[in-house]
């Protein structure tokens, strides 16, 4: 058994004449080809919470991941993208319901792997999966649900619901840095706003025609996405950033643009009107809602207190307390004529994936990526998401 996984490995890998030698912080590691030989890979991994200096270590002797049900595959990573949730969950955000979720699926909480999408290539699959779906030596994207063992490693295994092939007008950097958060947003305005049906509400004219939505930190991984999201659906997309990104999301093609910095900002908004959506990319949370004097149907925010509050007060009072969070910002909210506040998350839905590569085929989404550290300096990538700021997206190229 053992013996096959091999083969069929190195077959692979060796058709991406992936055969140099690498070396990660100062250690020489033999490639990821003649690691997977021996049932091993490289990666960077946490074996317990705390900082990413820290914590994060690389490790050229981490067990490859195997196929556990017919419908997984297993997939050489090529690029992958780092998002705030991985340096969140170094600090050990969301590890009581996460870990609780990861053991229930047969996992163990360390060492753990860090990294939600990715792009990379098939290298095995189950039993279960057809040829017509996907095959050994296709390009793919995809995603890892939180709980699981992430990407930022040689090889990772995921179900076949998180994968599509990747689309042939995206490099693999691009590729690598749409799902995660192009999922969140695509799930805050679909799944949790309504602002079309599951696979959007693109037509030749705009399924979002006449609908105005408000992007709260539109310069950020999630928000540069959604701000592409809502033009192709031809919403009238207002935006705030701070002064420095203003060109960069300008370029975006969004109708009107503020600087959060500028005390006016607030007011200027309030002199629009009714918002269908205001979006918050910018982590503001429930409570900013009610501080502001603007109208809106809904207020989705991203920046949800549930994990953090099981994490600190356990499921019970945890729980209870995230009820009345919700509670009291809505009531404040509906009595000043405003809609109900929402909270968004994201989603590894196949019809999210769809929808993002249908829009990436049709020349509407493309990421904007900050910066790409090589797969040796991830930990600089992790530090560069700690220093935050981010202007669009930051990836890990594996090649
Ligand atoms: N619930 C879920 O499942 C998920 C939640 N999230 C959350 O969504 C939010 C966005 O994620 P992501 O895009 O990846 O994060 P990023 O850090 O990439 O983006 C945040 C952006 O917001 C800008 N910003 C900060 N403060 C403000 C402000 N007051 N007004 C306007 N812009 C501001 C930042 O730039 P600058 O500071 O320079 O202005 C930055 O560009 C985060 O809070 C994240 O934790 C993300 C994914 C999933």
């Amino acid at each position: 058994m053992v013996l096959t996984r091999c083969i069929l490995l190195s077959a692979s890998a060796a058709k991406l004449g992936d055969l140099a030698l690498c070396s990660v912080r100062g250690l020489t590691t033999a490639t990821a080809t003649a690691n997977a030989c021996y049932g091993k890979m490289s990666g960077w991994q946490i074996h317990s919470y705390g900082n990413p200096q820290e914590e994060v270590q690389f490790s050229d002797g981490i067990k490859m991941p195997t196929l556990k049900s017919p419908t997984q595959l297993l997939v050489k990573v090529k690029a992958a993208s780092v998002n705030p949730i991985d340096v969140a969950m170094i600090n050990g955000y969301g590890a009581s319901v996460l870990n609780t979720l990861r053991c229930k699926d047969g996992g163990i909480e360390f060492p753990l792997v860090l990294g939600r999408d990715f792009c990379g290539e098939i290298v095995q699959k189950g039993l279960g999966i057809s040829s017509r779906e996907l095959e050994v030596g296709d390009e793919v994207w995809g995603v890892v649900p939180v709980h699981l063992q992430g990407c930022h490693a040689d090889y990772v295994a995921v179900e076949k619901y998180c994968l599509f092939k990747k689309p042939s007008n995206l490099s693999k950097i691009d590729a690598s840095a749409v799902l995660y958060a192009g999922l969140t947003a695509w799930s805050g305005l679909y799944l949790t706003g309504h602002l079309g049906d599951l696979l959007g509400a693109i037509s030749p004219v705009g399924g979002g025609r006449g609908k105005k939505v408000l992007v709260l930190g539109a310069s950020g991984g999630v928000g540069t996405l959604a701000v592409q999201m809502l033009l192709a659906e031809g919403v009238e997309v207002f935006a705030t950033c701070s002064a420095d990104a203003m060109q960069l999301v300008s370029n975006l093609g969004v109708h009107y643009l503020l600087d959060y910095n500028d005390p006016t900002h607030v007011q200027s908004i309030a002199s629009v009107g009714r918002f269908d959506i205001v979006l918050d990319c910018a982590g503001k949370g429930t409570e900013y809602a009610s501080e502001v004097p603007w109208l809106f149907d809904q207020y989705i925010t991203f920046n949800s207190p549930v994990l953090k509050n099981i994490d600190a007060h356990g499921f019970g009072a945890g729980m209870y307390r995230n009820a009345a969070e919700l509670v009291r910002s809505n009531v404040t909210a509906l009595n000043s004529r405003q809609g109900p506040v929402k909270w968004g998350y994201f989603m590894p839905a196949p019809q999210g994936i769809a929808y993002l590569q249908r829009l990436v085929e049709k020349g509407k989404l493309l990421p904007v990526v900050e910066k790409v550290y090589p797969f040796a300096k991830t930990l600089e990538a992790y530090e560069r998401i700690e220093q935050k700021h981010l202007r669009g997206k930051i990836v890990i190229d594996f090649e």
